[in-house]
């Protein structure tokens, strides 16, 4: 049986969860899975149902009807087929920690991706892509060429029908054009806990102001640089004997594993962008599960 994924997002009202799961009810369709939530601030609704035919329907049988279901309650809505795979775009520059650590859960079907190509303005991890059997991309960028290497870059998205790209440590800032053009497709690891420390060389910034924390921020794109709404974050313990350089060796798998974690959660439909935040609603059973074990 066929799984599929429903997202929603409207102006909170009474009668929206009824109207959902009486309409796949009627559909034939059982629900396993389902989280809503209702911002009080701004009065906007999310959910996300995840639910299985019984009498195997495919999307096409499914999603024609809901239209008359949605146009009332002026719903956002998807429904997302839970077994086809996300077309994403990889990005790194001289740093591959996140880049290793993506390309081995992908390998071992932790992460359930179509990794289309992965984009990079230094050759340092070529190699290791090309032993992938991906598509690497070299596409240099200076000061004066910006324009062009962007351009290059989105033609080699919209080649490979890339639906989520994934700045995994590329530390070159985006245009405004660019990030308006995927809003909500740029996915960017941050190497510190936001909003602290926003820009070029966090860990230094952390060294000098003393802390005793570090983090990473996995946050979307947006032109307002690290300011867009953020998806997971996690911290790690730093004491006054360390160096900036032990902050990016302690930093490294805290990032690797934000990063991982903000792409499960985008690529299975559990993100919402609600204004400058993010919904994230919790993982369905069995979505952590690998295909084979690495
Ligand atoms: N439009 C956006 N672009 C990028 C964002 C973003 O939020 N909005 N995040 C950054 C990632 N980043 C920190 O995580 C970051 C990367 C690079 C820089 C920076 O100053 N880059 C310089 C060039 C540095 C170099 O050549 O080594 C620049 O682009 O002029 C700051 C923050 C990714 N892009």
């Amino acid at each position: 049986m066929k799984n599929f994924v429903l997202t929603v997002s409207c102006k909170s009202t009474r009668g929206i969860v009824a109207a959902i799961s009486s309409y796949l009810a009627d559909k034939g369709c059982n629900i396993i899975d389902s989280s809503q939530f209702d911002d009080l601030d701004t009065g906007k609704f999310f959910m996300r149902v995840s639910f299985i035919s019984e009498e195997g329907l495919s999307g096409a049988d499914i999603d024609p009807g809901f239209a008359a279901v949605a146009a009332p309650f002026e719903m956002d809505y998807d429904f997302h087929d839970s077994e086809k795979r996300m077309k994403v775009l990889l990005m790194v520059s001289r740093f591959g920690h996140c880049l290793n650590d993506l390309l081995y859960r992908w390998k071992i079907g932790a992460l359930p991706i179509d990794i289309v190509g992965v984009v990079s303005n230094h050759f340092d991890y070529q190699k290791v892509v090309v032993n992938h059997d991906i598509p690497f991309h070299h596409i240099p960028v200076t000061k004066a060429n910006k324009a062009q290497a962007e351009a290059h870059i989105m033609e080699v998205a919209e080649q490979t029908g890339t639906e989520l790209i994934v700045l995994a440590r590329y530390m070159q800032i985006l245009s405004d054009e660019m990030c308006q053009k995927m809003s909500g497709k740029i996915i960017n690891i941050h190497h510190s806990f936001l909003p602290s420390f926003k820009g070029a060389n966090p860990y230094k910034q952390a060294y000098q102001r003393g802390v005793k924390l570090i983090g990473a921020t996995a946050h979307y794109v947006t032109a307002d640089l690290d300011e867009g709404p953020i998806i997971e974050q996690d911290t790690a313990r730093i004491t006054h004997a360390q160096s900036p350089d032990d902050y990016v060796s302690i930093g490294r798998d805290v990032e690797s594993q934000v990063l991982a974690r903000a792409i499960h959660a985008h690529i299975h439909h559990r993100t919402f962008i609600n204004g400058n935040r993010t919904v994230v609603f919790p993982a369905s059973p069995g979505s952590y599960a690998s295909e084979r074990m690495g």
